[in-house]
């Protein structure tokens, strides 16, 4: 069923970021940006307000992220939206990351990842958003497809909500807390491999300064949080440090408010992107 990319997640993502700057952008049609481009809440809605993000965007930033359940909401209308919208960013040039944050048994997971990873999937993507709750090694099935077929997971390790701290700065067996566990879980995956592997994480660029060693991760670490979750990209240096070279901050609804036209997504995009540039190079 597998028809795999030539070359790795890692890879391709690596050159993305370093030919269009690092910046994930999110499609996250939230009712309130729906109403605020003077759209109504229906799956034919949501199909306009993503291809307008697609058209915007799929040329300009590193990777774009569309929030699966804001798609789901429709039901099968919505998911064939979703089924498009992929298809026709990926045709246009752009890495899709679809942010599902699913998780379960192996044998079920393995179902998840022909679902999203499979090149013959309906839904395939570039990469998707997976959850460790029920242990980073029923993951494995994802990990391996998507290693096969050139594709990404990003595994939620320390998340950008306020709710997230209690369980994840909770210690493991390991003697260091889950986040870092699933860190160094993901850094196992990606050993060896160049420039990164196929194995991200997400770290939210609203948690503590210095809270994660990313030091052996060698994959990206996809950063949400930025504006209206009130992080900054200033305040990435402090989170991320000698790791900011592999970080991808991601921001939505701080880009998304500045549609419905296409100039004003992409002058939003750009200026965010430009500030990370420019943290970069200082
Ligand atoms: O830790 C996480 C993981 C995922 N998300 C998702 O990112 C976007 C954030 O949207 P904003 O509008 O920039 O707040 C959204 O789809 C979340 O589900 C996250 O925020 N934090």
């Amino acid at each position: 069923m597998t028809d795999p990319l030539r070359v790795g997640f890692g890879e391709r993502l690596a050159e993305s970021m370093r030919a269009r700057g690092a910046l994930c952008v999110g499609i996250d049609p939230h009712p309130s940006l729906l109403h605020a481009w003077d759209l109504d809440e229906t799956a034919r809605s949501v199909e306009r307000f993503a291809m307008t993000v697609v058209e915007a965007l799929a040329g300009e930033v590193a990777i774009l992220k569309p929030q699966s359940a804001f798609f789901e909401v429709y039901g099968s209308a919505g998911i064939a939206v979703l089924e498009k919208v992929i298809a026709e960013a990926r045709q246009a040039g752009a890495l899709m990351l679809l942010d599902i944050k699913r998780g379960d048994i192996g044998s079920t997971m393995a179902a998840y990842a022909m679902a999203y990873l499979d090149e013959h999937a309906p839904l395939a993507a570039d990469a998707v958003t997976v959850s460790p709750y029920l242990g980073y090694g029923s993951l494995a099935p994802a990990i391996g497809i998507a290693e096969q077929t050139g594709r990404g997971v990003f595994v939620l390790a320390r998340t950008s909500n306020p709710e997230g701290a209690g369980l994840q700065q909770s210690i493991h067996g390991s003697g260091d807390s889950v986040a870092q566990y699933i860190v160094d879980s993901a850094a196992e995956s990606n050993a060896g491999a160049e420039p990164m592997g196929h194995v991200g994480v997400v770290a939210g660029a609203t948690i503590r300064s210095d809270e994660l060693d990313f030091s052996r991760l060698n994959g990206p670490i996809l950063a949400p949080g930025l504006g209206a979750q009130g992080a900054t990209v200033q305040s990435l240096r402090a989170v991320f440090g000698a790791a900011l070279p592999n970080v991808l901050p991601a921001t939505a609804r701080d880009v998304l408010r500045h549609g419905p036209t296409v100039n004003g997504l992409r002058a939003a995009a750009r200026k965010v992107r430009e500030e990370v540039q420019d943290l970069l190079r200082g």
